[in-house]
């Protein structure tokens, strides 16, 4: 089976187009998703979260004080990689038993993170889907969705490669604006995946 990365800055629509790929049977590992549920049952995690962030990183009840550890790392590079060096080997563990429990008669499977290839795991795809929005379009879809300021997107998408960066490490590309369908995109992207499983 193969494994496919797909990858894009924030608000370029990784999310949405993971879905397009999920009615066509493709299972899809959400990294940012898994990250964040780790994050709040993993207990190695907890205690290195709170011991690097504070135990104000979790709220009584246990929930994740996202504000509280977003507003140290996405200003802060140093406090970034802290987080990131305590995440996402918990994160590629947690891929590693999803992905050995897939059907084995699948073609292939998605892995959707947003930091594919700034953590290095899309060396782990057989290839790599770069989805791109233009600049405006991506800041605007975030603050409507999860209701930031600008700023706020500015300083997450700062901490992210650039897609230049991206586009040199990315197989195949989907850009998604306002002018070309996702759907079709994908549509094509699945023809040439099951061709190369054939
Ligand atoms: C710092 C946290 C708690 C902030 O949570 P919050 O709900 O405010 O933001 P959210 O998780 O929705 O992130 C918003 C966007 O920021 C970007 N982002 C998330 N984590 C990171 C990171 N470590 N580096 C750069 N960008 C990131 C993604 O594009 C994400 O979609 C959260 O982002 C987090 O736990 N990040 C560390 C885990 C991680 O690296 N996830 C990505 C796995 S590929
Ligand atoms: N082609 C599209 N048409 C309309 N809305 C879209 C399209 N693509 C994405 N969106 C909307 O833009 C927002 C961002 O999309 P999505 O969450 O898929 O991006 P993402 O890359 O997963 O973002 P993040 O990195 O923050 O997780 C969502 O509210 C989504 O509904």
């Amino acid at each position: 089976m193969l494994k496919i990365g797909i990858t894009g800055g924030i608000g370029s629509g990784k999310t949405t187009i993971c879905k397009v790929f999920e009615t066509l049977g493709i299972p899809v590992f959400y990294a940012d998703t898994v990250a964040k549920q780790i994050m709040t049952t993993d207990t190695i995690l907890i205690e290195g979260i709170k011991d690097t962030f504070g135990a104000e990183s979790y709220f009584n009840d246990g929930v994740l004080n996202n504000k509280h550890i977003a507003s140290i790392v996405f200003s802060n590079e140093t406090e970034l990689n802290k987080l990131n060096a305590l995440v996402h080997p918990a994160v590629f563990r947690a891929f590693d038993e999803w992905d050995a429990m897939l059907p084995k008669h699948l073609p292939y499977s998605l892995k959707e993170a947003a930091l594919l290839f700034e953590s290095g795991s899309y060396e782990m795809c057989d290839k790599n889907i770069l989805v791109t929005a233009p600049h405006a379009l991506k800041i605007a879809r975030v603050t409507q969705r999860d209701n930031v300021s600008e700023e706020q997107v500015l300083a997450r998408m700062n901490k992210q490669f650039t897609d230049r960066q991206k586009l040199k490490l990315a197989d195949y590309f989907i850009e998604n604006n306002e002018n070309k369908s996702i759907i079709l995109q994908v549509l094509d992207l699945h023809e040439q995946f099951l061709k190369m499983t054939e």
